[in-house]
């Protein structure tokens, strides 16, 4: 049985005390639903994060990473870097690192290696844009992306990867794809993950859904067969909101 998720990206939000506040609140209110709960703070508030949930089963992620260990590299920040606070968790590939800071699949084929020789697990995000599901291309883009940035992996390395299907186009716009959609397009992921590997890695691999998922939709989402969990933005933000989607699963 795959492991179901709900994970919050916080994105760039929350000082340092909200961070303290939202993290105790969730800890306090956090039902038990035998899912995996996690959440990304901005990188100056892990270690607050951390230390505030270090009671709790509530995990930590980065929101993203560099590939090199040590450098040159003005702004970024290591996989080391995380692991010294404790944070063994990653997501990698979000639209908006692709969108407004150029990251590649070929950047992210670099940093889901490194991510996997640091032991540390990712959740890689991908999914199409608007022109290209108007286009009808959005299954071919997401293959791409999958490709591009993973196949050269074995088998073995997706027990550390959880996969989030992303549409651009539902992401803080309030559209989120229907729950046909959602099943459709991750139905098709988990056969390409079985084409390119095996029935044992796609049916193992957990696919979270991610685009404008709230209280009032988590739960018609998490339905589908294929969607194992899901990457909530906004409604992250707040606790109330985020218990909701939790137990929704
Ligand atoms: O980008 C997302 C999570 O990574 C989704 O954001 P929203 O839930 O705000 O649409």
């Amino acid at each position: 049985m795959r492991t179901k998720i709900v994970a919050g990206n916080w994105k760039m939000n929350k000082t340092q005390q909200e961070t303290e506040t939202l993290a105790a609140e969730l800890a306090a209110k956090l039902p038990d639903t035998g899912a995996e709960v996690i959440v990304a703070p901005t990188f100056v508030n892990l270690t607050t994060a951390v230390r505030s949930l270090e009671n709790s089963v509530i995990q930590v992620a980065a929101q993203n990473m560099h590939f090199a260990d040590s450098g040159a590299y003005t702004g970024e920040i290591s996989a080391d870097m995380l692991l010294d606070i404790d944070v063994d968790v990653v997501i990698l590939g979000h639209s908006e690192r692709r969108s407004h800071f150029g990251e590649t699949d070929d950047m992210l084929a670099k940093k889901v290696n490194t991510a996997l020789d640091k032991n540390m697990r990712i959740i890689f995000c991908f999914g199409e844009e608007l022109e290209d599901r108007k286009s009808d291309n959005h299954f071919a883009v997401v293959e791409s992306q999958l490709k591009n940035a993973l196949f050269s992996l074995k088998a073995e390395a997706f027990k550390n990867i959880v996969l989030a299907y992303e549409p651009v186009w539902a992401i803080g716009t309030g559209e989120t794809a229907s729950p046909e959609q959602a099943q459709e397009m991750h139905a098709f992921i988990r056969k390409t993950m079985a084409a390119k590997y095996d029935a044992a890695v796609a049916n193992n691999i957990s696919i979270l859904y991610g685009g404008s998922v709230k209280p009032a939709n988590a739960k018609e989402i998490f339905s589908k067969p294929d969607v194992d969990g899901g990457l909530i933005g906004g409604a992250a933000l707040n606790a109330d909101d985020f218990i909701a989607i939790v137990r929704a699963i």
